[in-house]
């Protein structure tokens, strides 16, 4: 989805899965849930280059599970400038059948249920953040988060 979006804007697509640490792909191969210390030096990497990233090509796209309120708030903080959350909602269902096909270098679908668990869903009310249904189609996908980018432009909370 991310490499779409950054193929229509002519953007950089920064995927998550690139800027963990190896201890924690280690631990998500083995099956185990990443927990917040192990995921702190994960959003910092992945967050600076985002910010470096922009700073070139004026925006820039990331991919990535930001499950909690407090990482997107880490994340936006030290953007320091607009950043949009692209939420991807869709069942628990519906991403297990699709992380099962998939092949992946070291998620496991036995992950999903404690990442559900951690999830805080983005609160359109306090948080810069479009909600997109995953069932939409790719090009369907695209097109709505495009047609948002204006509001992102002018979005200030931070600044
Ligand atoms: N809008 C969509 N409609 C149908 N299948 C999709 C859609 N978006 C993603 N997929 C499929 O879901 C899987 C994961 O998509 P992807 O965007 O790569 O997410 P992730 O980075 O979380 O794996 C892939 O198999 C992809 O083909
Ligand atoms: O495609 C995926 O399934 C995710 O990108 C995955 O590889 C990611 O690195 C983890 O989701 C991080 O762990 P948490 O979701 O527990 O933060």
């Amino acid at each position: 989805m991310g490499a779409a979006l950054a193929r229509t804007l002519h953007a950089p697509f920064l995927d998550g899965d690139q800027f963990h640490p190896e201890a924690n792909v280690e631990k998500m191969r083995a099956g185990t849930p990443l927990t917040d210390e192990d995921r702190w030096p994960w959003l910092e990497a992945h967050t600076a280059a985002l910010t470096q990233a922009a700073a070139k090509k004026d925006v820039a796209i990331g991919a990535s599970s930001a499950l909690r309120r407090i990482y997107r708030d880490f994340i936006t903080e030290k953007a320091g400038e607009p950043v949009l959350f692209v939420y991807l909602d869709g069942t628990r269902e519906v991403i297990g059948e699709r992380m099962a096909k998939r092949s992946h270098e070291y998620m496991p679908t036995s992950l999903l249920d404690s990442q559900f668990a951690t999830l805080e869903v983005p609160d359109p009310a306090t948080e810069n953040t479009l909600h997109v249904p995953v069932t939409d189609s790719v090009d369907k996908i695209v097109r709505t988060i495009t047609g948002e980018l204006d509001h992102l432009k002018s979005f200030k909370r931070w600044q």
